[in-house]
């Protein structure tokens, strides 16, 4: 598959070509073993996990710390989101983290995410609706950001109007801006952002409800679980995290499908695969490139490299689905594929807490999607290069071009 992006014209060392065309790179990377140091960002090199076995270890050992150590190397890199953002559960490590999960995990459990199901497919029902008498569109902007944007807005019970400005500064944080030298851009977005998720609390706070915001805002002001900081931080995570993924599980899965016409006739033959190939959509380009930053508490021997304290070690999710020793013929999407044991939701402590939610929303959206559209098809040039994002945490198409109908 070939990847354009402007700043094509940097140098085409592997450690640029990790994040203009990571299953590449990976498959160039894999044979130097399971880890390497690279240099992803400007200022240091980061230590990557490629190996799957390796990778699920490194997930769930908590040597590898979330907080940055004082003595961190490229911390201040690393943290565009201080101060109002960077206190949550991403960034928490035990016991900090057991008592913030704890705070949310009852919202998000099956039973209560299959309880949405009704509303999240009159969601999909309406967004399609709107699509109907295009001809051709961008999927992701009419599809695939609007349907969990408004999901997590209404779990919330946060308004959903402001949701292009928070596109916007979502995006703007998590990619990684060549031009942004100084890091005023990012610096920029983390404020508008965090005044944005102060107003939305304020707001709240005037007018409670029966709604998740409500819920944290009781466990601060009247049983003071948590800190107003924290408080910011954890809307500031599931918004983000609600909606920069899933975006991206609905336009890497469809961008797949329409790539392996055997694939989508198969799935169109037998909806009863659907769940299975909502995993394989998930292994195959999963919607997180590199889990978020862990930190080596001590010097360590690391499979076999001296990682030292203070250095920055990243998973690769991409890298390690892809992985031979543990998946057959990991290059092909295949959605008869045995489901399961893959790692784009993450392991261990931070295991992705709206997995459930993703993969229900992830069912609804192919099937709902297939269904009323069932001649879909890419737009334009099928050879012609795709975009993807910039960045060390996602992994998305910057936009989806399709056509509707034969
Ligand atoms: C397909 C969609 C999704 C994918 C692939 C995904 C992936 C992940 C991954 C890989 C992690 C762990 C990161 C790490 O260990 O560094 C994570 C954590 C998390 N995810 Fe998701 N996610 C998705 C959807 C969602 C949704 C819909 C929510 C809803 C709010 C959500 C909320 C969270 C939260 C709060 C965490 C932090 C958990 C913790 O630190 O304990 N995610 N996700």
């Amino acid at each position: 598959m070939t990847v354009s992006h402007p700043s094509a014209e940097r140098s085409d060392d592997v450690d640029e070509m990790v994040l203009r065309d990571p299953h590449a790179a990976y498959q160039l990377l894999r044979s130097a073993g399971p880890i390497r140091q690279l240099q992803l960002f400007p200022e240091f090199d980061a230590w990557v996990v490629t190996d799957y076995e390796e990778a699920r270890a490194a997930l769930a050992d908590q040597s590898l710390q979330k907080a940055p150590p004082d003595t961190a190397e490229g911390v201040a890199f690393d943290s565009p989101f201080e101060d109002e953002l960077s206190a949550n559960l991403l960034r928490a490590d035990q016991p900090e983290h057991t008592r913030l999960r704890k705070l949310v995990t009852k919202a998000f459990t099956s039973r209560r995410i299959q309880e949405m199901r009704p509303r999240i497919e009159q969601i999909a029902d309406e967004l399609l609706d709107e699509m109907d008498g295009h001809t051709e569109l961008d999927l992701l902007d009419a599809y695939a950001f609007p349907l969990p944007m408004t999901v997590i807005c209404e779990l919330l019970g946060v308004p959903d109007d402001d949701r292009d400005d928070f596109r916007a500064w979502s995006n703007r944080l998590l990619d990684t801006d060549v031009t942004d030298e100084d890091g005023s851009s990012v610096h920029e977005a983390s404020t508008a952002m965090a005044a944005y998720l102060m107003k939305l609390i304020a707001q709240k706070r005037e007018e409670p409800a029966d709604d998740l915001l409500t819920a944290l805002i009781d466990a601060r002001d009247s049983e003071d679980r948590l800190t107003e900081r924290e408080l910011v931080g954890m809307v500031f995570v599931l918004l983000v995290a609600g909606h920069e993924t899933t975006v991206n599980l609905i336009g890497n899965g469809v961008n797949g499908l329409l790539r392996n016409p055997d694939q989508l006739a198969a799935l169109q033959a037998n909806p009863e695969l659907l769940p299975g190939a909502v995993e394989e959509f998930l292994r195959f380009d999963g919607p997180v490139h590199l889990a978020t930053a862990r930190w080596a508490s001590e010097d360590m021997d690391l499979f076999g490299a001296q990682v030292k304290a203070g250095q920055m070690v990243l998973v690769s999710l991409l890298a390690a689905n892809r992985d031979s020793n543990r998946f057959e013929n990991p290059d092909r999407l295949d959605v008869t594929r045995a489901p399961g044991g893959h790692l784009a939701f993450g392991h261990g402590i931070h295991f992705c807490l709206g997995a459930a939610l993703a993969r229900l929303e992830g069912e609804i959206a192919f099937g709902r999607l297939l269904a009323r559209f069932p001649d879909l098809a890419l737009a334009g040039d099928p050879a012609a290069p795709l975009r993807w994002r910039y960045s060390t945490i996602i992994h998305g198409l910057e936009t989806l071009p399709v056509r509707l109908t034969a």
